[in-house]
C-alpha cells in the first residue's frame, strides 16, 4: 500500500486481516519493475477487467504491463462483490436464527448479532481470497505490475508517475466509483459510499440508505437483519426499478418483513447535519413529508466512470459522463486503445468485465472480431430471495417490435421451495410468440443467481423452452422450476383441436380388441 490517505479509507481498521490484504494487493514496499522497451499491451486499472486482460494476454505470450493506482482486485475484491456477499451471508444466518421458530426450533432468548465479529469475518475472508489477485501471482504469470497513477502521453506511451511505458496497444480498465448526486446538503454531512461502508466497526442504530438499486437493496436488507433501523430512499416507485415489477415486489415484501422502511417515489431529499455526527433526512414520499434522524447515510445511486487524470484528450479517446466511448469490438476512438469493464459498459458486473476482457485480448492482440453485443449477460441481486435476470425485459422486446409470450411459474408450485419454507418467488420466461425461443427471463428464488446460469446457457446455445422441458432435473430441487416452465410451454401447444384428436385416438385404442 503506497498512499496512506487511501489506506485509511478502504483498509480500516488496520488489523491483521487488512494488513494481509494490503500485503497481497497493495504491498507497501513494492518496487516497480524496470519497464520493457515496448509492451504488446499496457493495461490501466487492475480490477476484474484489467486483471483478466493482463493475465490472459501474458498467458498467451504477450509482454504486458499492468498499472494500478490503489489496490489490485479493484472494486470487486476490496469494496464490492466480495465484502458485500460476506455480509449477506452473515445476515442470512441472522435471519435463519430469527426465523427458526417457524421450523419448530426454539432459540433461547439472548441470540444477538455481534457486528464487530461479522465485520472481522468479512475482512478475514476477503484477505483469504485476495491471493488470486495479488501482485505476486501476477508477477509469476509474467505480468509487469506497476503501482502508480497512469496517464496517456501519446498514442504509444503511458506515464506512471514519471516512468514511461511504451505500448503497441493499451487498455483502459479504470472502472467506476460511487456517483455523488446533487442532493442538497450532501456536501455538508458525513456520508458513506461503497468505499467506506466496509470499514464500519459499529452497527449504525439508524441507517439512511439512498438508492434502491442492487447496492442499496442488498445492504438495506443486510443491515436491517443485523439490527439497524433502515430507511431506504428511492426516487422511483418501489425497489430495483429496472427489474420486472412482479419480481421486485416479491423481494420488497420480504425486505419489509425484515424491517426496512422504504421511502419510495422520494422527492426533494435534503440532508442536514444533526446532533453528534448524525444526519437529518427530509423528503417527500407518496404525498407525505418524512423527517428522520439517522446515525449514518450510505449513498448508492449509481456509478461515475474513472476518467480523471488519464489525459484522454491527448490521444483522441472520446468519453461521455457515462464512460469511454467504444465500438462493438471494444475499441475506443483511438484504434490502438481499447476499453473494458465498468469504465465503458452499462453492464457493471464482474462477470461482464471478465468477458469484455476476453474480447479485448482477441481483438487487440490477434486481429479478432469478437463483439460485445454477442455476449449474453445475466445478473443477480443477492437479496434474500435473490432476483436474477438474463436477456430482454418484456418492455425491451416490445420496443424492438417483437411480440413475446410469458410463461410464469410461482415457486409455490415447486415442492422443494415449499418444504424449505421459501415459496415466495417465481420463474418467468419470455419467448418470441409462436416459438419456444427464449428472449429473456427473470427468477426470484433463494438461489436465483445459480439458477439463471441455466437460462443463460440455453440462450447462448439457442436451446428453447422445449429443450428445458426435456432435460431431467433432480426432484426435489428449486431448479426443477425451470423444467416446469418448459412443461408450461409444451402444454400451451396442446390446442383444443389437438386435444380432441388425441382424445379420439385414445378412445379408439380403448375400443380395440387385443
Ligand atoms: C458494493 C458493490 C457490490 C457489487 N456486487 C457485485 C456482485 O455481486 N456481482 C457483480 O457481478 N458485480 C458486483 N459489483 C460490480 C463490480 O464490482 C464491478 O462491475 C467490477 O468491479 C468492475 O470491474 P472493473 O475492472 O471494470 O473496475 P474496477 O473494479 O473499478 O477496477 C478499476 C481499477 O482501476 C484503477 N484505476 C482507476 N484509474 C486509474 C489510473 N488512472 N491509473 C491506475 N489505476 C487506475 C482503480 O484503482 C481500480 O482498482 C458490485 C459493486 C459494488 C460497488
Ligand atoms: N449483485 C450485483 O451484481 C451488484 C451488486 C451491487 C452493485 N452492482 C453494480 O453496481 C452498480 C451500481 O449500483 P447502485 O445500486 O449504486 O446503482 P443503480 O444505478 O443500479 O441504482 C441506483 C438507484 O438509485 C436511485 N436514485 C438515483 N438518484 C437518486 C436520488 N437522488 N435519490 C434517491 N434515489 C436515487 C435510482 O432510481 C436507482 O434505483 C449496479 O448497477 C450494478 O451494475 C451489482
Amino acid at each position: 500500500m503506497r498512499d496512506p490517505e487511501e489506506r485509511s479509507a478502504v483498509l480500516e481498521p488496520w488489523d491483521e486481516a487488512n494488513r494481509e490484504l494490503a500485503a497481497l494487493v497493495g504491498p507497501a514496499h513494492w518496487k516497480n519493475p524496470k519497464p520493457a522497451s515496448r509492451y504488446n499491451l499496457v493495461v490501466i486499472g487492475a480490477g476484474t477487467a484489467g486483471l483478466v486482460t493482463a493475465a490472459g494476454a501474458a498467458g498467451l505470450g504477450a509482454k504486458v504491463a499492468l498499472v494500478e493506482r490503489h489496490l489490485l482486485g479493484g472494486d470487486c475484491l476490496n469494496v464490492g462483490c466480495v465484502p458485500s456477499k460476506a455480509l449477506l451471508a452473515a445476515s442470512r444466518a441472522a435471519a435463519a436464527v430469527r426465523d427458526a421458530h417457524r421450523f419448530g426450533i426454539h432459540v433461547p432468548e439472548g441470540a444477538r448479532v455481534d457486528f464487530p465479529r461479522v465485520m472481522e469475518r468479512m475482512r478475514r475472508l476477503r484477505a483469504s481470497v485476495a491471493p488470486n489477485d495479488s501482485a505476486r501471482r501476477l508477477t509469476e504469470l509474467g505480468v509487469d505490475v506497476f503501482f502508480g497513477n497512469a496517464r496517456f502521453v501519446d498514442s504509444e506511451t503511458v506515464d506512471v508517475d514519471g516512468t514511461r511505458l511504451r505500448f503497441q496497444k493499451a487498455v483502459i480498465a479504470t472502472g467506476a466509483r460511487a456517483a455523488a448526486p446533487a442532493i442538497p446538503g450532501l456536501d455538508r454531512v458525513p456520508y458513506l459510499t461503497n468505499e467506506t461502508l466496509f470499514s464500519l466497526t459499529e452497527l449504525p442504530r439508524r441507517f439512511g440508505i439512498v438508492g434502491a438499486g442492487p447496492i442499496g437493496c442488498e445492504m438495506s436488507q443486510a443491515f436491517a437483519r443485523f439490527g439497524s433501523k433502515v430507511f431506504l430512499v428511492e426516487a422511483m416507485h418501489g425497489i430495483l426499478p429496472r427489474e420486472d415489477p412482479d419480481a421486485s415486489s416479491i423481494v420488497w415484501k420480504v425486505m419489509e418483513e425484515d424491517g426496512v422502511e422504504l421511502l419510495c417515489c422520494g422527492r426533494d431529499l435534503v440532508l442536514e447535519p444533526g446532533e453528534s455526527g448524525s444526519v437529518l433526512m427530509e423528503l417527500h414520499s407518496h404525498g407525505g413529508t418524512t423527517r428522520v434522524q439517522v446515525d449514518r447515510v450510505l449513498v448508492a445511486v449509481g456509478r461515475a466512470p474513472n476518467l480523471e487524470g488519464l489525459d484522454l484528450d491527448r490521444v483522441g479517446v472520446a468519453a461521455t459522463p457515462k464512460g469511454v466511448v467504444v465500438d462493438d469490438h471494444l475499441r475506443t476512438t483511438n484504434p490502438r486503445i481499447y476499453a473494458a469493464g465498468d469504465v465503458c459498459s452499462p453492464y457493471q458486473f464482474t462477470h461482464a468485465a471478465d468477458f469484455m476482457a476476453r474480447i479485448v485480448i482477441q481483438n487487440a492482440l490477434f486481429w479478432g472480431r469478437a463483439k460485445a453485443s454477442g455476449l449474453t449477460i445475466p445478473w443477480c441481486t443477492y437479496t434474500d430471495p435473490e432476483i436474477a435476470h438474463v436477456g430482454l425485459y418484456e418492455r425491451d422486446a416490445r420496443a424492438r417490435g417483437w411480440e413475446v409470450q410469458a410463461f410464469t411459474l410461482p415457486l409455490s408450485h415447486v415442492d422443494r421451495a415449499v418444504l424449505e419454507g421459501r415459496a415466495e418467488g417465481l420463474v418467468r420466461v419470455h419467448v418470441r410468440k409462436g416459438t419456444d425461443r427464449i428472449v429473456g427471463a427473470t427468477i426470484v428464488a433463494p438461489n436465483a443467481g445459480d439458477m439463471i446460469g441455466e437460462l443463460s446457457l440455453a440462450m447462448t446455445h439457442r436451446i428453447g423452452l422445449k429443450g428445458l422441458a426435456s432435460a431431467i432435473h433432480p426432484y426435489p430441487t428449486v431448479g426443477e422450476a425451470l423444467r416446469k416452465v418448459g412443461d408450461l410451454y409444451n402444454r400451451s401447444r396442446l390446442t383444443p383441436r389437438m386435444k380432441k384428436i388425441l382424445t379420439r385416438i385414445l378412445a379408439w385404442h380403448r375400443g380395440k380388441r387385443i
